[in-house]
């Protein structure tokens, strides 16, 4: 078998023989073709589209949460939205526009350019935020000691020098002294090595912690996490942003540091001990660093010039990362509903296409990487050895075309302190006939290995420093959806909102949103109550999406007055409680509400992390409730007013339970009209708030909450509770409106009326009928 193989092999390579030099030439030329096609495609596609790719990849993230997007592709498919995003502002125009121009400046493609510096400074200021603070220090500490590794480095590249030295000139005593030295550094080394890594961690910590803390600030700062899911839609996927990216952010700039600044100080070190070295050696000082200065500048233009966008991919990364752990996060949060409608199908597919987008971006990044790569690797492993290997070579190799030249001059390889050692003993020149070949030898390892070491060393750190380009191009993504996340923080605390809108519905009535430009302008004025009511003059109803729900509405309130709001779905009522709460921007006529002393009490109640007492208090906390000498006694009361006290028997008030799963939805809307009992508050803006109530529980609350001299606005499709109210105002459906005293007695007739005539059989006369009262008692119409 062996020989039928050799035989096989031999024919072979006969047969290959003659075109073997062809096909190696064939197969690297294709190698060579394709590689310079994969390199400058790009580069020539880049020079020829750049524009439209630009713009196409900015309007792809303008669009993300309000238009549709297709799940394998990205593709926005928001049939009707205006060309440009329609931008809400309240506050002070003049600030508006600076910050709005600020960030204008800021924003654009992820890429190592100015828009990346002023984010970067911005950044800097925010995890840096003085002199004298505890960051400073710890970056103090960490230069110290990448100062200090760098000394070693040089330290232990001529120990190692000398080592090989005494091996090749056999001298075992000086050969086990400097292993000893070299045995005694490694303590401190290992040291400092660790002492750089824990810095940078540290580093990296207090970074992401001011980070966080600024972020967080932002993110509380006038409802604005509200606002930017709501009212803006440029921040795709908040939470992604908060957690990873800042986290990212911090790590990168603390390794950053260190790979940036030790390598300048290898360089610097580097350099200056290697010019000792060749000027030990009596040789050019220039001819090295200009070859070496060439070749590193070269080699990055080279790499500066095809490297791809490595900013804009790493933030496309982050954004499907964010959307798989949004897609991630419905599902937990809305396990019951799904588990219910066996929904695993429809989900598991959402979430399969969510990784998929992913794993697809990844795939990309992962080639346009391969290629990169590649030509970092040529440039920095072998351009750069070999260039080393010529430039140490030079004062070995240098002298001797010298010597061949001028024969008669002779240049001797001994170190300085051997050349002051010839000349002072002249005599024994015989000696020195016989040891100086062996030394000369071993002398040239000596400067051989160190210069090696050295060189070694400088052309890691300079690799390490054209690296670090494409960490800092990858920073820039990262950097750009932080800083732009600060800025549309900041923004929407000052009430200024760009969202892309959709078709607009045809006007209401005769208010129309004003426009400054393509900015929609909240012309109404809000002022504080003096004596507790609740005035609207002329105040519109308008959606984040700037549909006018309602033109104008007046309504004047005392308190003690207790409002009944009915009007079909979609009319605008819990829109007129977002208004008076300040979550909504009032666009025309004034307002005048007792802001802090209303309570909204929503259909699907919000159920707190931690035990049974933070439900009840919520947002106060255990210290604001002892502050208002409020006990648990007092806690027990309020509970069994909303008949939840069965709870108490079961549960203390002290565990700390998922509430949210733990309660019916009946007991969880108690529990929040439990918290109405503990604030007590001037008005109780009540949503559906006890639609899975039951009907005697609820007239039992209602009661308690007048008696308790809580004015009610009430949101109702129960008949029940229109005796606890003083005025209705009911809406059409159409924008119009009516605000009057209620007169209950009238109101139950009419809807006993209905009641009965739905027990009748269809006719004309009972629709005609069912009609009227149905426009009287502001219900649907069906
Ligand atoms: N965040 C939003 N962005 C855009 N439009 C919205 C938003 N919230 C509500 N709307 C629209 O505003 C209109 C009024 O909504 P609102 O919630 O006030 O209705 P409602 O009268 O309380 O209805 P229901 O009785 O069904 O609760 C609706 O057409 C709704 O689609």
């Amino acid at each position: 078998m062996p020989s039928v193989v050799s035989k096989f092999l031999d024919k072979s390579e006969k047969a290959f023989s003659k075109n073997q030099s062809l096909l190696s030439t064939a197969v690297i030329g294709t190698a060579l073709a394709a590689y310079a096609y994969k390199i400058g495609y790009p580069l020539v596609e880049s020079l020829i589209f750049k524009p439209n790719r630009e713009s196409d990849s900015l309007n792809n993230n303008l669009v993300k949460p309000n238009g549709i997007k297709s799940a394998a592709n990205g593709e926005v498919k928001s049939a009707t939205k205006k060309p440009n995003g329609v931008v809400q502002t309240h506050g002070d125009p003049k600030t508006n526009s600076a910050i709005s121009k600020r960030n204008r400046l800021m924003t654009g493609i992820p890429n190592f350019n100015l828009a990346f510096i002023l984010q970067f400074i911005k950044l800097v200021r925010i995890m840096i935020p003085s002199i004298l603070c505890a960051e400073t220090a710890l970056l103090s500490g960490h230069t110290i000691f990448l100062f200090l590794r760098t000394f070693l480095s040089i330290y232990v590249a001529n120990l190692e020098g000398a080592i090989v030295k005494f091996i090749v000139r056999k001298d075992p005593n000086n050969f086990v002294k400097q292993l000893m030295k070299w045995f005694a550094v490694a303590v401190p080394a290992t040291f400092i090595n660790s002492m750089i890594r824990y810095l940078e961690s540290r580093i990296a910590l207090r970074f992401r912690t001011r980070l966080v803390e600024h972020s967080y600030k932002l993110y509380f700062k006038n409802q604005s996490y509200y606002r930017v899911t709501v009212l803006d839609g440029r921040l795709d996927n908040c939470a992604q942003r908060l957690t990873d990216d800042i986290e990212t952010v911090a790590s990168t700039v603390s390794h950053l540091y260190g790979q940036i600044t030790k390598p300048c100080f290898d360089i610097l070190l580097m350099a200056i001990a290697l010019a000792n070295l060749v000027k030990s050696r009596n040789s050019n000082l220039l001819i090295g660093p200009v070859i070496i200065s060439g070749v590193v500048v070269v080699s990055a233009l080279v790499l500066r010039l095809v490297s791809p966008r490595f900013g804009q991919l790493v933030a496309q990364e982050a954004e499907k990362k964010g959307y798989l752990r949004h897609v991630h996060g419905r599902i937990v949060s809305n396990a019951e509903e799904i588990a219910f409608y066996n929904g695993h199908k429809v989900e598991q597919s959402h979430l399969r296409s969510a990784f998929r987008i992913l794993t697809q971006h990844l795939e990309h990044m992962f080639a346009v990487k391969l290629w990169f790569v590649m030509l970092e690797q040529f440039l920095m492993k072998y351009v750069w050895s070999g260039t080393g290997m010529i430039v140490v070579s030079l004062p070995v190799f240098l002298p001797q075309v010298i010597r061949q030249v001028r024969p008669k001059k002779t240049i001797s390889f001994t170190s300085p302190k051997q050349i002051t050692a010839s000349q002072a003993e002249p005599s024994t020149s015989q000696n020195s006939e016989i040891s100086e070949p062996e030394d000369s030898v071993s002398e040239r390892t000596h400067y051989f290995t160190t210069a090696k070491n050295l060189l070694l060393t400088g052309s890691n750190a300079v690799e390490r420093l054209m690296s670090s380009y494409k960490d800092i191009v990858e920073l820039a993504g990262h950097t750009a959806r932080v800083a732009n996340m600060f800025s549309v923080l900041e923004e929407a605390s000052n009430g200024i909102y760009h969202k892309t809108v959709v078709a607009k519905k045809e006007t209401i009535g005769d208010f129309e949103v004003e426009f400054n430009g393509d900015q929609p302008v909240a012309k109404g004025k809000v002022f504080a109550a003096t004596h507790n009511e609740i005035i609207l003059k002329n105040v519109p109803i308008v959606t984040p999406n700037c549909d006018v729900v309602c033109p104008s509405l007046s309504v004047n309130l005392k308190s003690g007055q207790h409002l009944l709001i009915t009007g079909p779905n979609g009319c605008g009522k819990s829109s007129l409680f977002r208004i008076l709460s300040g979550l909504w921007p009032v666009y025309g006529g004034e307002l005048t509400t007792p802001r802090n002393s209303m309570f909204y009490i929503p259909q699907r109640p919000y159920m707190v992390i931690g035990n049974l007492r933070d439900q009840i208090i919520y947002p106060d906390t255990y210290a604001d409730m002892i502050n208002k000498q409020i006990t648990e006694t007092d806690l027990r009361k309020i509970m069994q007013m909303v008949h939840l006290e069965h709870i108490l028997e079961r549960d203390t008030f002290h565990e700390i339970k998922d509430w949210t799963d733990i309660l019916s939805g009946g007991e969880k809307q108690r529990m929040a009209v439990a918290r109405l009992f503990y604030h007590k508050p001037k008005y109780a803006l009540l949503d559906e708030c006890t639609s899975a109530v039951s009907i005697d529980v609820e007239s039992n609350i209602y009661q308690t909450a007048i008696d308790m001299g809580i004015t009610l606005l009430t949101i109702t499709h129960r008949p029940t509770l229109w005796k606890f109210h003083t005025h209705i105002l009911q809406f059409d459906g159409q924008g119009y409106w009516e605000f009057s005293e209620l007169n209950c007695t009238s109101r139950m007739d009419l809807k006993k009326e209905k009641d009965e005539l739905l027990l009748k059989p269809n006719s004309d006369e009972k629709t005609q009928r069912l009609k009227e009262i149905n426009k009287e008692l502001g219900e649907d119409d069906v």
